[in-house]
């Protein structure tokens, strides 16, 4: 392995960058204001545009092509498309430098590893990260895992030097432990809120405008959260849960947790219902008198009440009272936990801002005296949602069937059409999600 030796430690240390879309830009501008000098480049075509936009950081080198950038680098990270990785890889891998450190910021690191020990000269040290957020969050205090995957001790405490700019917590783990805690995090939430943009597309309903079935703080959650993800690039979401071995068991649980408690409700089976809901709840939250969440909630409902897109009209006044929901997504979600023995608290450490809200919506639900109770009577008594949750419940099995027989076109094709039907309503919305994302982060610091 590479030694102290045989770098420059210093001032004349390069980080190269393959990939300058959303992440990669990002940690460019991070990593050059912190006085790293970076090299950088993206596909051959976006030369010059690129060149153009960071004429004026003298911090940042825009090259042509992964090749220039891996000759010249001493630590080069890969921030591309996660199903992109093998075939990058295998193009620019073989012209690292010598001794040089490389990594990914992909989403999923079974394939990325595997590019690096397919494609990677045995002399170069194997180090990864995963800023868990997106670009648009502070990268302060929010989780970065790094994978000393094939490493001298130096190399991996340089990157660990290099990256402290983001002030991010650092997480030491290894690829398989990141995949399988990225599943139960990020790959399972997605599908909760990638299945509601389904289902309200499918009833070709705005739900934030459409009187008053969706108002209130855990309303506010989903439809922000969903216009969040259909908002974003549909490779992020589908490289996540498709390409990641462990997710393709979480997200198949999430949709039979979906049919089976919907067709309870439909069925009127009460009794069962409530038993399976409420050992899930002990499973997942802990018996009565020894919980597993902290005495202070992990969310403030009042805070997310903020965040609605729903503006009532005049006279309406500011106070419409929310419809009572069964909230299939959120009973759905924890059943889920609970059949594949997962305690979400144990993830807090490796989790992403979305995951954190998800699951403290989900607390919110089942520890607030009566809400539970409540949603029990809706999802039995109560035909308001019932379209919605159908159509939530064909999406749920629509997208594990996508993942599961790894349809990558397929899957593009169902978040493109939903992201059409939404994509007139991005315009604020986005904003708004923004709003109540950060809001949600200067929260969990009190
Ligand atoms: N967005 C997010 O919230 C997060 C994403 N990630 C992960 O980070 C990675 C990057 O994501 P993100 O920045 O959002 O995605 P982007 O699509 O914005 O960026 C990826 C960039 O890599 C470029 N690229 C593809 N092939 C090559 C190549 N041969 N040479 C140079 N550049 C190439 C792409 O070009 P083109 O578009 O033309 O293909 C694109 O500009 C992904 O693996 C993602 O899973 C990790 C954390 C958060
Ligand atoms: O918070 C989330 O789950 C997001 O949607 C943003 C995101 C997407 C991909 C990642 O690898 C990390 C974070």
């Amino acid at each position: 392995m590479a030694t102290a030796s045989e770098f420059a430690w210093s001032k004349d240390f390069t980080i190269g960058l393959i990939g300058m879309g959303d992440m990669g830009k990002m940690y460019a501008r991070r990593l050059a204001n912190a006085g790293w000098r970076v090299m950088a480049c993206d596909r051959e075509e976006k030369f010059e545009e690129l060149a153009k936009e960071f004429a004026d950081n003298t911090n940042i080198q825009i090259l042509r092509n992964g090749h220039l950038v891996s000759r010249a680098s001493n630590y080069i990270i890969y921030s591309v498309e996660a199903a992109a990785i093998g075939r990058v890889v295998e193009q620019f891998g073989p012209s690292t430098r010598l001794g040089a450190i490389v990594g990914g910021q992909t989403s999923c690191k079974d394939p990325e590893i595997k590019a690096f020990e397919a494609h990677l000269p045995s002399d170069v040290n194997i180090v990864s990260c995963h800023s868990l957020h997106g670009p648009n969050v502070d990268p302060r205090g929010q989780p970065l895992v790094l994978i000393k995957h094939r490493a001298s001790d130096e190399s991996f405490h340089k990157v660990e030097s290099v990256l402290s700019c983001l002030n991010s917590t650092h997480v030491h783990l290894t690829a398989k432990e990141h995949d399988r805690i990225t599943a139960d995090t990020q790959a399972v939430t997605h599908a909760a809120f990638l299945s509601m943009g389904k289902a309200w597309h499918a009833n070709r309903q705005f739900p934030w405008e459409e009187g008053s079935r969706y108002v209130g703080g855990i309303e506010n959650v989903k439809i922000n959260l969903m216009l969040r993800i259909y908002a974003q690039k549909w490779h992020v979401y589908a490289g996540l849960a498709i390409l990641n071995p462990e997710a393709h068991k979480q997200i198949g649980q999430f949709a039979r947790s979906t049919t089976e408690l919907f067709y309870l409700m439909l069925e009127g089976k009460e009794e069962e219902l409530r038993e399976r809901v409420c050992k899930a709840k002990e499973k997942v939250f802990g018996a009565e008198g020894s919980p597993k969440w902290a005495e202070k909630p992990l969310l403030k409902e009042e805070l997310l009440d903020r965040f609605s897109l729903n503006k009532p009209s005049k006279g309406e006044g500011a106070a419409v009272k929310a419809l009572p929901n069964n909230h299939l997504s959120l009973l759905a979600m924890v059943d889920c936990w609970s059949a594949l023995g997962i305690v979400p608290y144990d993830h807090m450490i490796c989790s992403t801002p979305l995951f954190r809200l998800w699951l403290g919506v989900a607390e919110h639900l089942f520890r607030t005296p009566g809400l539970l109770d409540e949603c029990l009577r809706v999802g039995i008594e109560d035909k308001s949602f019932r379209r919605d949750d159908l159509q939530f419940t064909i999406a749920a099995a629509g997208w594990a069937e996508c993942v599961s027989l790894r349809q990558f076109d397929t899957w593009r094709e169902r978040f493109a059409v939903t992201q059409k039907f939404f994509e007139p309503r991005f315009k604020g919305a986005v904003e708004v999600g923004q709003a109540m994302i950060k809001a949600v982060l200067e929260s969990e610091k009190e």
